[in-house]
């Protein structure tokens, strides 16, 4: 077992990451880290648990640590949850004391050093593991995309034997995405938002890198286009898009390679039997009825038609976050980075 711990452990997807990590074959949750506003404090007297699954009574007694590594000295691991412009230095500092961390924020995704991986997708981006050891690091930083960008790459996953340059999507997304104190109710509700900062921006550049090639020390891009227009909708969780793209191929070989699909990984406790999921109902995926499938790790695709058009859905906090992580550590763990 490896000891693991949760920075930012009592936020939206701090609280996932718990949920997932409470009871992991491979990974010991021993340490839960917040703000000074609950450092010091048992988990359970400071934790508003807002999931549907019940509080994991175990961990209640827990006492939340400062995000310090000095706190958190047993931990070979950490997962991060902190919102970004705190996770800039702190995942550094973390990974300058020999900690590996699998993070969830923005902060360090885009850098040339530092993996932003979806394991389904491309797990030998983790390669860029090495170039941070071989530049002095003792630890390291592993990244996973934003929520959004994961549904569209694990959607188009299937897709990459077909040419195609050129991608447009529209994304409908939950109101989880912003936070627990994220969007006022009546801003959202009766409403739509047609603005969520840097949402466009982030999965038109992320989506080149997860899908690019890595190539010696660096990733070479994906040589294509994404443009995006991305909407809150008051849908608790689950992020669903429309997406155009220009394949060629018929509708029925489209939706082959859907069914026929197998990722490149398997093996790992939080990989899903699908990790993308084809729908036959006509009027699916749906954020209520879908988000769920695959305990929350599964993309749901459906609606592929001439154009090529397509709907993607899948759980925003779990597969688009601290599930996402997750998997990405277990196949660090794999792969023996530890
Ligand atoms: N929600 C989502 O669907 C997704 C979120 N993300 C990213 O994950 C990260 C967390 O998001 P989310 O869970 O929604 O955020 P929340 O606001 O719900 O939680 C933030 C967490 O960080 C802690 N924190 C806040 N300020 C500080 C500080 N100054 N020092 C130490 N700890 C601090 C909070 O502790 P305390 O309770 O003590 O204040 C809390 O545990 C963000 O970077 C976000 O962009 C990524 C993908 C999806
Ligand atoms: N911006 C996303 C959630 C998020 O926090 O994304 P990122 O991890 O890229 O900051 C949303 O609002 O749904």
């Amino acid at each position: 077992m490896i000891n693991v711990g949760v920075l930012g452990a009592t936020g939206a997807v701090g609280q996932r990451f718990v949920e997932l990590l409470s009871d992991h074959p491979w990974f010991n949750l021993t340490t839960l880290a917040a703000s000074e506003r609950s450092a010091g404090k048992p988990y359970g007297k400071v934790v508003n648990w807002r999931l549907e699954t019940p509080f994991p009574e175990k961990i209640a007694k827990l006492k939340v640590t400062a995000i310090t590594p000095s706190a958190m000295k047993d931990v070979d691991l950490v997962f991060s949850a902190l919102p970004a412009e705190i996770a800039q230095d702190v995942e550094n500092t973390f990974a300058d004391a020999g900690i590996a961390v699998c993070s969830n924020a923005s902060s360090h995704r885009m850098e040339p050093n530092v993996p932003l991986v979806v394991p389904e997708v491309n797990p030998e981006h983790l390669g860029l593991i090495d170039v941070q050891r071989d530049a002095g690091r003792d630890g390291f930083i592993v990244t996973n995309p934003n929520c959004s960008t994961i549904m569209l790459v694990s959607a188009l996953a299937p897709l990459r034997k077909f040419k195609f340059s050129d991608i447009r999507v529209a994304t409908m997304q939950a109101i989880s995405g912003a936070g627990f104190a994220g969007v006022a109710a009546m801003s959202i509700y009766d409403n739509i938002i047609p603005y969520i900062g840097k949402e466009e921006e982030k999965m038109e550049t992320e989506t080149l890198k997860i899908m690019g090639t890595l190539k010696g020390k660096k990733v070479v891009n994906a040589p294509f286009q994404v443009s995006a227009s991305c909407h809150r909708v008051p849908v608790i969780d689950g992020h669903t898009m429309a997406v155009w793209v220009d394949i060629k191929e018929p509708v029925e070989t489209v939706k082959k390679a859907y069914a026929d699909y197998k990722p490149p990984i398997k093996g790992l406790p939080t990989q899903p039997a699908e990790s993308v999921h084809l729908c036959a109902e006509e009027d699916r995926p749906q954020p209520r009825l879908d988000r769920m499938r695959g305990h929350g790790m599964t993309v749901s695709v459906g609606r592929v038609r001439e154009g090529l058009r397509f709907v993607a859905m899948g759980h925003n906090t779990i597969r688009g976050a601290a599930g996402a992580s997750v998997l990405n550590a277990e196949l660090i763990s794999k792969k023996k980075y530890l």
